[in-house]
């Protein structure tokens, strides 16, 4: 049976990409409305109500709005945005680390952020396995194409060739560092540094670990095999071949897909590690994510319609 679909924010970089992936598929009709009225409260709330599936590709005041419209039990909401990470009654939309069955139940699935999927993805599982604290004061840098900051940030990006590296959230507030902390189990906000780079895509988070100076860590080879272990029936979250050239590149003119690729380097002694997960800001981050989480709600196969 098709199920409908209703995209609010779909003229936006995050809903473009979510209908790019839905084009041509059989099990889902996308309900459109008109572009003169993609932002009349009235029209929104017809489609929000009409919808089976509705995704939020939304600002988050925006996002929470549109919640409040669904006036039925039956609607089911995928939200893209940082409104209901940290929210009760939302299940984290990162099948791997929530469980696919969390997700596949759930009326109300949260998606996560594009930076907060590298660090979830690298740190959740190995705080489970007790290889790492949780009451560690983590230190993660990152770097985004700008694609990550919406059309305002393309622009800018885009009118602006002579920005090399953009540094940001220096009030070291950055609206992901709740969901990080919450959904790894950490005592200690992480300490987060994300850039944006002259690339359209691409995202690549980075964790340093002085492993010889932490109560409780354990051997980078043991946090490589955690990970592998952890990870290993998923065809979306996957170990990263180790560069033999010995350098890692984020190219411009990189498509990307929808899988995250995660790395374990580390010191010739094993007193210092670096945890690795390249990404695509609108793959895994966004959009890719978003159809992963619709085909579990719907009892499809997590993959169908992604880029991998
Ligand atoms: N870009 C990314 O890599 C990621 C984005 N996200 C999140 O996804 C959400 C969407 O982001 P993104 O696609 O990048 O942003 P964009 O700015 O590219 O798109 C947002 C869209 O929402 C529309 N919009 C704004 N207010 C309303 C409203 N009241 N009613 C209807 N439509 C409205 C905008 O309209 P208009 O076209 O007129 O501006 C725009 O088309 C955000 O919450 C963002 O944080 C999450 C992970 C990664
Ligand atoms: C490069 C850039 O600006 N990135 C965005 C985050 C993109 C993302 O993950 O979005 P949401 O958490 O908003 O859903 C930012 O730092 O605000």
């Amino acid at each position: 049976m098709t199920q409908t679909v209703f995209i609010d924010g779909a003229a936006g970089t995050t809903g473009l990409e979510i209908a790019e992936r839905l084009a041509g598929r059989r099990e889902f009709s996308l309900l459109a409305i008109d572009d003169a009225r993609r932002k009349d409260a009235g029209t929104r709330r017809e489609a929000l109500n009409d919808a089976d599936f509705v995704i939020l590709c939304l600002p988050d005041d925006a996002a929470r709005d549109a919640v409040a419209m669904i006036a039925n039990d039956r609607t089911r909401v995928i939200d893209a945005s940082t409104a209901h990470r940290v929210a009760p009654g939302w299940v984290y939309g990162f099948p791997e680390v929530s469980g696919h069955d969390a997700v596949a139940n759930a009326a109300r699935v949260s998606n996560p952020g594009c930076y907060s999927t590298g660090f979830i993805a690298l740190i959740a599982p190995l705080i489970r396995a007790g290889l790492l604290p949780a009451d560690w004061p983590y230190a993660c840098n990152a770097v985004s194409g700008y694609s990550g900051g919406g059309k305002a940030l393309i622009e800018r990006f885009e009118q602006d060739r002579d920005i090399a590296w953009r540094g940001y959230a220096l009030g070291l507030g950055h609206k992901h560092v709740p969901e990080m902390q919450a959904r790894c189990g950490l005592s200690i906000a992480p300490l987060f540094s994300p850039s944006v780079i002259p690339a359209h895509r691409g995202m690549a988070v980075d964790v340093q670990l002085p492993l010889a100076a932490m109560r409780n860590a354990a051997a980078p080879s043991a946090l490589r095999a955690a990970l592998a272990d952890f990870y290993a029936a998923s065809p979306i979250v996957v170990m990263g071949e180790a560069p033999t050239d010995g350098e890692m590149l984020l190219r411009a003119s990189d498509a990307g897909d929808d899988r995250i690729e995660l790395f374990v380097f580390a010191n010739a002694d094993g007193s210092q590690a670096r945890l690795v997960a390249q990404l695509d800001n609108l793959g895994k981050g966004a959009s890719g994510a978003c159809v992963q989480n619709l085909n579990i709600m719907a009892g499809l196969p997590e993959t169908e319609g992604l880029r991998l």
